[in-house]
C-alpha cells in the first residue's frame, strides 16, 4: 500500500526525515511512533504529495507520491483542516463534498463514523478541540477512502474520545481499509496497531509487530549482585551470548541476548565469584521505546 525507500527531506541544514524505508501493507493499522519533532508530519506530507522529498522515492497504491489518482483514494487528517467558523460541521462537510464532486450521502455516513453525533448541526466556532478533531476525521472519511492517513488523531480528545477513535480506526481496517496513524504516545498506538514503526531524529529506528520489536530490541535483562563486582563484570562480558553489560557499584545489569540466567550463574560460580542476587526483569515496550528514542 505504501512503500518508501531512502526517503529524505531537508530544510537547509535541518534533516527533518532521513533515509526512511517504510512499508505499510494493505488492510493493516500501522502506528507511526515518535517524539515531537521526530519527522512524522513531514513524512505524511510527503506521502500526500504536499511537499516534495529531497532524496529517495516512494509509492502509494503503486503510484509515485502525490499522483492524483492515488491521492483520490486517500483520506487524511494531517494539517488542521480549515473550516468555516460560522457554518455547522455538517454544512462544512457538505461544502467539502461538493468541492470534491462527492455525493451528499457521504456526509452523513462519515459524520456517523466520526462520533460527532448531534453536535454536527452546531456552528464550528462553538466546537471543543475534541469536536474539531472529530470533524477533521469526518472530513477525511468523505468519499470512502481506502487508505486513511491520520496525524495524531487523538489530539485534544478525552479518554472516552480516544477509545472511540481507536474503535473507528479498528473498524475501518476490519472493513478492509488501511490506516497509517502517528502518535507520540506508545500506549495509544500499542492498543490499535498491527505493526509499528518508530521514528527518531528523522530515521526509522525499528519496525515490526509489537512482539517482534519487543523480542528484537527488548529482550529480558538480568540484574546480578556479586562479589567482587569487577570480576563479575569481566566474567559476564566474556560469557557467550550476552549482548551488553553495565556495572553500577556492586550491581551488574546484563542484556541477556541468547544467554540464560542459569548458565550465567554457573559461569560466575565456576570463576569463584559469590552471587548474592540474580533477578530477571522483563522489559516493557515502553522501556524499548524510551531506549530507542533517547536523545
Ligand atoms: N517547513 C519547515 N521548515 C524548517 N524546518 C521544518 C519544517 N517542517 C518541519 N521542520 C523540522 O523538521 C523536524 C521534523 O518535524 P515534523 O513536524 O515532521 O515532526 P513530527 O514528528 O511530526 O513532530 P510533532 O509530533 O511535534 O508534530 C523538526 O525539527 C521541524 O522543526
Amino acid at each position: 500500500m505504501i512503500e518508501l525507500a531512502g526517503l529524505g527531506k531537508s530544510y537547509g541544514t535541518v534533516h527533518a526525515v532521513r533515509e526512511l524505508d517504510l512499508s505499510v501493507r494493505a488492510g493493516e493499522v500501522y502506528g507511526f511512533l515518535g517524539r515531537n519533532g521526530a519527522g512524522k508530519t513531514t513524512t505524511m506530507r510527503m506521502l500526500l504529495g504536499l511537499i516534495r522529498p529531497t532524496t529517495g522515492t516512494g509509492t502509494v497504491f503503486g503510484k509515485p507520491l502525490g499522483d492524483p489518482s492515488s491521492v483520490a483514494r486517500i483520506g487524511s487528517l494531517v494539517e488542521s483542516p480549515a473550516f468555516y467558523p460560522h457554518l455547522s460541521g455538517r454544512d462544512n462537510l457538505r461544502l467539502l463534498a461538493r468541492y470534491s464532486g462527492l455525493d451528499d450521502s457521504t456526509v452523513d455516513s462519515s459524520l456517523e463514523l466520526s462520533g460527532l453525533g448531534e453536535r454536527a448541526g452546531d456552528r464550528f466556532t462553538g466546537y471543543s478541540l475534541g469536536m474539531k478533531q472529530r470533524l477533521g476525521v469526518a472530513a477525511a472519511l468523505l468519499g470512502k477512502p481506502e487508505l486513511l492517513i491520520l496525524d495524531e488523531p487523538t489530539n485534544g480528545l478525552d479518554p472516552a474520545g480516544m477509545r472511540e477513535m481507536r474503535e473507528l480506526v479498528r473498524n475501518f481496517a476490519n472493513n478492509g481499509g488501511t490506516v497509517l496513524l502517528s502518535s507520540h504516545l506508545l500506549g495509544e498506538v500499542e492498543q490499535v496497531a498491527d505493526r509499528i514503526g518508530i521514528i527518531h531524529s528523522g530515521r526509522l529506528v525499528a519496525e515490526g509487530t509489537l512482539a517482534e520489536i519487543r523480542t528484537r530490541l527488548g529482550g529480558p535483562r538480568l540484574v546480578v549482585r556479586a562479589e567482587p563486582a569487577a570480576a563479575a563484570e569481566t566474567a559476564l562480558r566474556a560469557h557467550p551470548g550476552v549482548r551488553s553489560v553495565r556495572r553500577d557499584g556492586t550491581t551488574v545489569e546484563v542484556d541477556l541476548g541468547t544467554a540464560t540466567a542459569a548458565g550465567i550463574n554457573r559461569g560466575l560460580v565456576v570463576e569463584g565469584i559469590e552471587v548474592s542476587e540474580l533477578r530477571v526483569e522483563e522489559r516493557t515496550l515502553e522501556d524499548v521505546f524510551t531506549g530507542v528514542t533517547a536523545a
